[in-house]
């Protein structure tokens, strides 16, 4: 596929506020589209690169290059060329670097020079469009929206369902079903802000402790084990007291979904950075499981004996993991009959805390598993709010923090997929951290302006805070009080970061 077809139809669908016609649009470009070419055009067209980083800076790109005046460049020829830029290293490599834009630049058209330098250097992300996407793959191929909706969420992955549709057709979604051994996007959870509130809308509820932990989800067929992260990454390897775990548990093929933590010897939870620099750990993890051993906490099941359990309710779920899990492998719950029994959730809560665990989630006892979805049917509820913010820019540091990429500026999600700047910190951060961020946003920089560097932006960071307060200096006419920075959040993607809606909804007496 020509690149400029992609970049026209991006270009018609950011214009259009018309839902059909911009599945309308992507129907008729999936149609169009080879099967191989769908793997680019879904992140092109949300404003992904598949590269993830180039380490093409904005000095480079914004070097006015006289654009082509016939369109040639293809939608495989531009991945490649991009990939090759993405791999320059060593000696000379800014050079070559140079180089390659400007042959790219100079083979693309006007319309294909701005649509590559919105993609690279990650201005507008359309986080929005994949739903669209599913929409417009549907109509494409006769497939059911629903059918490919789910597919989605049991392959995890947009692309993989529709390389398999448009080569196959719809009976490709067959193949797509659940199955021990690959793993699903794992459920998530909606806040509420407090437990009477979570009652309130759910009613009939079993109140969860929410432990501080890592998302596994472990897989297990006969005596083959498998474990996943939240982003379906398969960490089996660095954690091999889960495997001589589950080959002790009764089933011989499930998959069950939990959380895996560090306790220390009196049975409190240790800290979250402990937990994750062991599951994080790749080298010797013989020792790193000496020092941090980590227990499994389940929560869920969503297949037994290759019964796919994801649309039963979750009392008949958790009555399938009683039945495979002994009870200290599974996660301490109190079920509530309804809002009469706010005090008992609320005595949980407090006892939970009590325990040093960060709060309670509280699921709807009637509600399917809606796998890579943030269910309505799970309501968190932690004391502590911290917001999940964007990386946009960093400033060099001085004194102590000379060399360092040290005072961060912050960003939420807008509604037309951008991001609003709320403020900035440098407060919160460990050495390591200091460290690791400097190196992780020069290779996402675009742009260095004095002692401001502009990042794609792609790094998560949890942002805790003290209050909201109105601000003419912000874009979105607010700024954070006393922001500082909890711990990156590297297992969540730009597109999962908070709205500027949410957090001004959270602060109804501030009016930007
Ligand atoms: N009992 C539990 N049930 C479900 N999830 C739990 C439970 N205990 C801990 N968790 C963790 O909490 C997460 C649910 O919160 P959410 O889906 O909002 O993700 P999150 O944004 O990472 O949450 P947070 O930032 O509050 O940790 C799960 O992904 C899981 O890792």
């Amino acid at each position: 596929m020509l690149l400029t077809r992609l970049a026209q139809v991006s270009q018609e669908v950011a214009a259009t506020s018309a839902r059909s016609r911009k599945v309308a649009l992507l129907a008729e470009l999936f149609r169009d589209a080879e099967a191989a070419d769908v793997p680019i055009v879904i992140p092109y067209l949300a404003g992904r690169l598949p590269q993830g980083r180039l380490g093409v800076g904005w000095k480079v790109l914004g070097r006015p290059v006289p654009p082509a005046a016939e369109p040639t460049l293809t939608v495989a020829g531009v991945d490649a060329l991009l990939t090759g830029l993405a791999q320059v290293s060593g000696a000379g490599s800014q050079a070559e670097r140079s180089r390659l834009v400007g042959e790219l630049m100079s083979a693309a058209t006007d319309r294909e020079q701005r649509f590559l330098i919105g993609l690279i250097t990650g201005e507008v992300r359309q986080g929005a469009l994949d739903a669209v996407a599913v929409e417009g793959l549907a109509k494409a191929t006769g497939a059911e929206a629903a059918a490919v909706r789910r597919a989605v969420m049991l392959a995890g992955s947009l692309q993989t369902v529709a390389e398999a549709l448009l080569a196959d057709g719809p009976a490709a979604l067959e193949r797509l079903r659940l199955t021990v051994g690959r793993p699903v996007l794992p459920m998530l959870a909606h806040s509420a802000s407090s437990v009477a509130e979570a009652v309130g809308k759910l009613g009939a509820c079993a109140v969860e402790e929410k432990l501080d932990g890592i998302r596994v989800q472990l897989h297990r067929v006969g005596d083959e084990v498998r474990v996943y992260t939240r982003t379906l990454d398969d960490i089996t390897d660095r954690l091999p007291e889960l495997t001589s775990l589950a080959l002790g548990l009764r089933g011989e093929r499930f998959i069950l979904d939990g959380e895996v933590i560090a306790f220390d010897a009196s049975g409190r939870p240790r800290s979250f950075q402990e937990t994750a620099g062991r599951v994080g750990s790749r080298t010797d993890v013989a020792t790193a499981a000496r020092e941090v051993p980590v227990s499994p906490v389940f929560f869920d099941a969503l297949s037994v004996d290759d019964r796919d359990l994801l649309d039963l309710p979750f009392t008949e779920r958790h009555a399938e993991l009683a039945r495979l899990v002994p009870e200290p492998m599974r996660v301490r719950r109190t079920l509530v009959d309804g809002p009469q029994d706010v005090r008992q959730a609320e005595e949980f809560l407090a006892a939970t805390l009590e325990r040093g665990h960060e709060g309670v989630v509280v699921k709807a006892l009637d509600a399917a598993y809606s796998a890579g979805r943030r269910g309505a049917s799970w309501l968190k509820v932690k004391p502590v709010h911290t917001l999940d913010l964007v990386v946009l820019a960093a400033e060099w540091g001085h004194g102590r923090r000379t060399g360092k990429l040290s005072n961060l500026h912050l960003g939420a999600r807008t509604a037309d997929g951008s991001f609003a700047m709320l403020g900035k910190t440098f407060k919160g951060m460990t050495d390591a951290m200091l460290t690791w961020q400097t190196e992780r946003l020069q290779e996402l920089a675009v742009e260095e302006n004095g002692y401001v560097v502009t990042v794609r932006p792609e790094l998560v960071v949890e942002i805790a805070y003290d209050g909201l307060q109105k601000s003419s200096r912000y874009p979105a006419g607010v700024t954070l009080r006393f922001a500082r920075v909890v711990r990156y959040r590297e297992d969540k993607r730009p597109e999962e970061a908070d709205t500027v809606e949410t957090l001004l909804s959270a602060h109804p007496g501030v009016k930007p």
